[in-house]
């Protein structure tokens, strides 16, 4: 970790979004090793006590749960372990070929204060409220920016699509009660969209429906591209030459009235960039995922997650040794005759169990990156593979990139247990109400990502 970025540093980097967790800067300055790369710099929760750097890296449990990863328990700050998690964990499951490990570069905290303040205006004001930059931070992750081709010259284009796929598969687990069925039927994303909707999350229900995303139909995964252009939220993003032209910045700004302006303003700045029309640029991206099969593997990895939170929870409490609250708070004989079955696992099942459901909840919430540029006479002597798309009578490359491939903290089960309770039972409920859960839904008040 050679490098260190001070005070003087922060001129060259500007906000390029962010996540719950992060906010990343792409470079503008003129070293010409940090060209092309963004900067990931964590963020830590308003209100909480302790910055990132205030926490211990791994907690006693996690380090009993990542113990064969050696190089993951040993590591010195949490940039350092989410580096070693994505290099030791994920890449094993999503193959290298779409993984950028990034490294880790020393930043003071005079770099992150001025950041702090240099990006503030263009933060979305709920993600300014929720959070702000962890400036006790040592260090930051230095990563590719896979909104563009390193190397493209000043006259060539790029257009880059991103991707949060969310889970593409209806579970199946045992240990999903009888009451929550409907979990089998109806995917998480729809489900959370209408609590989404009534909490003031967002202002309409996407139809997108990852289970088309996901299907390896390439007509499927074009109606995906539709729903997801249509109702973006913090799902879709289009970058032209690696600046955002579609979507929420930090989120997902989603608006039905923005929205129409964005989209005109955005399906203009494509045609003029690239030639490409939606209908045809949509089909690219869908002509990509189906032929390089690159979600294949994610959705092998969303499915580590057999049992469900419903089954996990159990292995959970096993392995920090305390009173399962599941099982107090249940009064079914029968569901508890299933439970005990896994309150009886040996701890290395548990384990198991555990370090499964975390490396599918990454492969849940992660997003994938690709960019398209043109290849000029048809032929690319890159390495990149290649499209050739009719409509436009055009051949492209395109590089495709997981991001976001974080370690999900251990100690989140009980939210995962709970917010998928909450999730399932607004729904039904409000399907009990009578109509769709959209008809009974009053608006919220949060008004998070309007
Ligand atoms: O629980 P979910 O499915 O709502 O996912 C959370 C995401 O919400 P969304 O995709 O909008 O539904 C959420 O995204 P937003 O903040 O809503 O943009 C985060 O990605 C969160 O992960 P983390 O806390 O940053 O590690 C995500 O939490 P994890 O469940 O992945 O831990
Ligand atoms: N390598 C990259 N190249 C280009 N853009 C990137 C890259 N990494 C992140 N971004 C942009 O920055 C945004 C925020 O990054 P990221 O998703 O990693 O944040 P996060 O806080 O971890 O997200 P989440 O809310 O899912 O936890 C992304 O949505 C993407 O637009
Ligand atoms: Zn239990």
């Amino acid at each position: 970790m050679a490098m260190v970025l001070r005070a003087e540093d922060a001129k060259d980097w500007t906000y390029k979004g962010e996540g719950a967790a992060n906010i990343v800067l792409s470079y503008r300055g003129s070293s010409l090793f940090l060209l092309g790369k963004v900067l990931r710099i964590q963020k830590f929760p308003k209100g909480s006590t302790k910055s990132v750097n205030g926490c211990a890296v791994l907690s006693r449990h996690e380090k009993l749960l990542w113990g064969d990863v050696e190089e993951l328990v040993e590591s010195k700050s949490r940039d350092i372990a989410q580096q070693n998690y994505i290099k030791h964990v994920m890449s094993h499951m999503l193959g290298p070929k779409y993984i950028d490990e990034g490294i880790c570069v020393t930043v003071s905290r005079e770099f992150l204060e001025s950041i702090e303040k240099n990006v503030h205006d263009q933060r979305p004001a709920w993600r300014i409220n929720a959070a702000k930059v962890d400036t006790l931070c040592a260090s930051a992750f230095l990563i590719s920016d896979h909104s563009v081709f390193a190397g493209t010259p000043r006259e060539g284009f790029c257009v880059a699509v991103e991707i949060k796929p969310k889970c593409g598969f209806l579970p199946s687990s045992e240990f999903i009660t009888k009451a929550n069925a409907i979990k089998k039927s109806v995917t998480r994303f729809r489900m959370h969209q209408f609590l989404k909707l009534h909490q003031g999350e967002v202002s309409k229900v996407s139809e997108y429906n990852p289970l088309d995303l996901f299907s390896g139909s390439k007509d499927r995964i074009y109606q995906a591209m539709t729903t997801l252009f249509a109702n973006p939220q913090n799902n879709f993003r289009i970058f032209l030459n690696g600046s955002l032209i579609f979507g929420g910045l930090g989120g997902g700004i989603d608006s039905a009235a923005v929205q129409s302006d964005e989209k005109n303003t955005a399906i203009k700045d494509l045609i003029k960039g690239s030639g490409l029309q939606l209908p045809g640029f949509l089909e690219l991206i869908a002509e990509a995922i189906f032929s390089s099969g690159v979600l294949d593997q994610l959705l092998g990895t969303q499915k580590l997650d057999v049992l469900d939170i419903e089954g996990a929870i159990h292995a959970y409490y096993n392995i920090i040794s305390q009173p399962c609250m599941v099982c107090k708070n249940s009064g079914d004989p029968e569901l508890l005759d299933q439970y005990s079955l896994l309150h009886s696992l040996p701890l290395d099942k548990s384990l198991k169990i555990l370090r499964d459901y975390l490396i599918a909840a990454t492969a849940k919430d992660c997003s994938l990156m690709i960019s398209f540029r043109p290849v000029q006479g048809g032929s690319t002597a890159s390495g990149y593979n290649s499209i050739f798309l009719e409509s436009s009578n055009q051949s492209f490359e395109y590089k495709a990139y997981f991001i976001d491939l974080d370690m999900k903290p251990l100690e989140k089960m009980v939210h995962y247990y709970e917010l998928d309770q909450k999730i399932v039972n607004f729904y039904m409920k409000s399907e009990d109400l009578g109509g769709s859960p959209y008809d009974s839904i009053t608006q919220g008040t949060k008004d998070r990502k309007i």
